[in-house]
């Protein structure tokens, strides 16, 4: 039986994660036929199957006394290359097949970045929408009551994603050092005050904008009044944003579950904070937006990339960009797609950007910035010390560097086109799977 299928019968049922480890088994399969020695050792079948998965029961009561049960997980994927590190989700359509596919990608985007971190995700189905603080506060401790027996500095040290911003990870944090009775960097995303990083929020986005100003700098090109299209309105979204002003470009787009905004004049700094508060603060829907901007125009029920834009960001969430999203960017001039989100494109929409040759960065290099810096923070908790701002964006850069270098390594074609994902899936793989041989069969 071959690799792939012993992968899909045991996972059945289970289609965003066959989905994440069909598109790396498109590259690492002819790469390992290359290179022997990792077949011999079983390597990537090992990779496919999680170290250990938790999934456990998260009781709590609502303001109205009444109870509510969650279901919490850990997909603790691979420790071959240090302790697991990856995100929680909080978020009704999480399930195992979801968290899978998020830890499995975490595994060769922590590689990428050079850091000693393993992968894991976690997280649960609840939905912190419409919920009190003091709600969201009962669940945090209630999912970290279970959680804190599987994690720690030195083996496992989750953070946020999608539904987990500061203020989640600051409830997580308060009842994990409740009942283990000490002050350890367990998990990053922390406030400043108490051990968090400078520029971890920012991360992700700037990481992303930070990659696509290198292939620019490459192709002697500048972000200088490109049209951007974004998805989402979170905190990925909201830093890429933020970063492609910066940079000179202008922003036409944000979205959040219910339909996007299109602002053709350019969302500038001031319509951003307004976006922040809304969703920070207020945490609003991204519609009101036209409340304060009428000259936009909201579109319901849709997603943005039917915008004539050149250069489209996805970062919201997993397959949110499919085949005719992809044909209809094309159509209207955009030739550069980079992920701020975890597999927003469908394999089939990958296949036309890669059939029509255009510049596409998966998110396991693109968004790697976010646990990048999430690692420099690790690494400041240890030494107890706190970075100024300009180091840890400087060191930002020098990863995201790293990993473009990696990515054209191991992905440039004979024609000179680079494969940014055959680039990064393969680029992830080596360091991972030399690590496996090295500590045998475990
Ligand atoms: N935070 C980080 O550091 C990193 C995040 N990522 C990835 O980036 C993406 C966004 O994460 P993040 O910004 O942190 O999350 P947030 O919770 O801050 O924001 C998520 C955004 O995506 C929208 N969204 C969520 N689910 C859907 C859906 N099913 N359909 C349409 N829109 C949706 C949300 O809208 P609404 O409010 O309506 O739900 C919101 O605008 C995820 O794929 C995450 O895995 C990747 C690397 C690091
Ligand atoms: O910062 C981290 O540890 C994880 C970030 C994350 O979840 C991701 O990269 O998808």
């Amino acid at each position: 039986m071959n690799i792939l299928t012993t992968i899909e019968k045991r996972n059945s049922g289970e289609p965003e994660f066959l989905q994440a480890v069909n598109e790396v088994a498109e590259y690492i399969i002819p790469f390992i036929g290359e290179n022997p020695k990792f077949e011999k050792y079983k390597v990537f079948e090992r990779m496919a199957e999680p170290e250990r998965v938790l999934i456990f029961r998260v009781p709590w009561v609502d303001d109205a006394g009444e109870i509510q049960i969650n279901r919490g997980y850990r997909v603790q994927m691979n420790s071959a290359i240090g302790p697991y590190k990856g995100g929680l989700r909080f978020h009704p359509s999480v399930n195992l097949s979801v968290l899978k596919f998020l830890a499995f990608e975490q595994t060769f985007k922590n590689s990428l970045t050079g850091l000693p971190m393993g992968g894991a995700k976690g997280g649960s189905d609840f939905d912190p929408k419409g919920k009190s603080d003091a709600e969201v506060m009962r669940f945090c401790q209630s999912f970290m009551t279970e959680l804190y027996r599987h994690i720690g500095p030195d083996l496992d040290v989750p953070a946020g994603d999608i539904g987990v911003g500061k203020r989640e990870i600051g409830y997580l944090f308060g009842q994990y050092k409740r009942l283990k009775n000490e002050f350890t960097g367990v998990l990053t995303g922390k406030g400043f005050e108490w051990g968090g990083s400078r520029i971890r929020p920012e991360a992700t986005g700037y990481g992303l904008i930070y990659f696509v100003q290198e292939i620019f700098k490459d192709e002697g090109k500048t972000l200088e009044g490109k049209v951007i299209a974004i998805s989402g309105s979170g905190n990925v979204a909201q830093f890429a944003a933020e970063k492609s002003i910066q940079c000179g470009a202008k922003v036409v787009t944000m979205s959040d579950s219910n339909g996007y905004i299109y602002d053709p004049e350019g969302i500038d700094f001031e319509k951003l904070a307004f976006i922040t508060n809304l969703k920070e603060i207020r945490r609003g829907r991204i519609s009101e937006y036209i409340n304060a901007y009428p000259s936009a125009n909201y579109v319901a029920d849709a997603k943005p990339w039917a915008v004539p834009c050149d250069i489209a960001l996805p970062c919201a969430t997993q397959n949110e960009l499919n085949e005719t999203d992809a044909q209809q960017l094309i159509n209207n001039g955009c030739r550069f797609v980079a992920e701020g989100a975890n597999m927003p494109c469908t394999r089939e929409a990958v296949a036309i950007f890669n059939k029509q040759k255009i510049t596409y960065v998966p998110g396991k290099a693109a968004n790697a910035g976010g646990v990048a810096v999430s690692g420099l923070e690790m690494t400041q908790n240890s030494l107890r010390y706190a970075w100024v701002k300009d180091k840890v964006d400087d060191r930002l850069k020098m990863i995201i560097r790293g990993i473009h270098a990696t990515c054209v390594k191991y992905g440039k074609e004979a024609d000179g086109h680079i494969n940014y994902e055959k680039g990064a899936n393969i680029g992830g793989f080596v360091k991972v799977a030399e690590a496996m041989i090295d500590q045998g069969v475990v």
